[in-house]
């Protein structure tokens, strides 16, 4: 499980690293240099704690979580809910914030079977199945505003943080789907067989979390 024993921890590469760094950081942990600097290192090992970082893509930390490559993860409750991986959910680390949204054309107008963009299949499946509407789920891999604007889609189901993708595009939000921070994830067995390990840096960082209400 993890490497040599030690806990191994798989951090997203990407938006949430810089937040994952200074919520690691808060708890009292040293980083190497290689975390922090600009480094195509995949492997770092924390000095004098029995701790190592993977580097991952987000869409990759589940994966590598669920099947032991890695004790613990940090990702995003959008990733975590569309990639439905067998791993424990252990902390909202409130970082990262963003919404998974339905979105539009200010001129939308109701369609028999609309076409829905999005990177997110299986939640935007859920999420109209629930609500008793049938759609096609047209899967892109980005630029998914550009979907309703050049009729690929009817609307699109993505992230938004800001507003101002939706805005620049000229597509207004519909529905908030699901509100989107980073978690703190593990592996089923390393969860038992690394209980002491990882109730300690659990411990750690649900501290910062309660203390500060997050890191933003
Ligand atoms: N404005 C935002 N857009 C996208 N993701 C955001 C935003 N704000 C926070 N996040 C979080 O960051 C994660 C995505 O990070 P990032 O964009 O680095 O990865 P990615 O989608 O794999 O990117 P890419 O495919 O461009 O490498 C999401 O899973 C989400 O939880
Ligand atoms: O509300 P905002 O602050 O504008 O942020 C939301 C945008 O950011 C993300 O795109 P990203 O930059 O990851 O590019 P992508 O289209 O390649 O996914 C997301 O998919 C939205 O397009």
């Amino acid at each position: 499980m993890g490497i040599d024993g030690r806990l191994t921890v798989a951090m997203p590469k990407g938006r949430i690293f810089r937040d994952a760094l200074n919520l690691l950081g808060e708890a009292g942990l040293t980083l190497p240099r290689e975390l922090v600097e600009d480094s195509r290192k995949l492997i770092v090992e924390v000095p004098g704690e029995d701790l190592s970082f993977l580097l991952v893509k987000p869409v990759d930390v589940p994966t590598c979580v669920e099947h032991g490559a890695a004790d613990l993860g940090v990702v995003g409750k959008d990733v975590l809910l569309e990639e439905e991986r067998d791993v424990y959910e252990l902390l909202d680390l409130q970082i990262s914030p963003c919404r998974l949204s339905l979105a539009g054309t200010t001129d939308w107008q109701p369609v028999l079977n609309p076409k829905v963009a999005t990177k997110y299949p299986r939640i935007a499946n859920r999420w109209f199945r629930k609500q008793g509407q049938q759609v096609e789920v047209i899967c892109l891999n980005g630029s998914v505003e550009l979907a309703p604007l050049t009729g690929l889609a009817d609307r699109i189901v993505d992230i938004v943080s800001t507003g101002r993708t939706l805005r620049e595009n000229g597509l207004v939000e519909m529905e908030e789907i699901t509100r989107v921070t980073s978690r703190l994830i593990a592996n089923r067995a390393s969860y038992h067989l690394k209980s002491r390990q990882i109730g300690e840096l659990y411990e750690r960082l649900a501290q910062v979390v309660k203390e500060e209400g997050g890191l933003q």
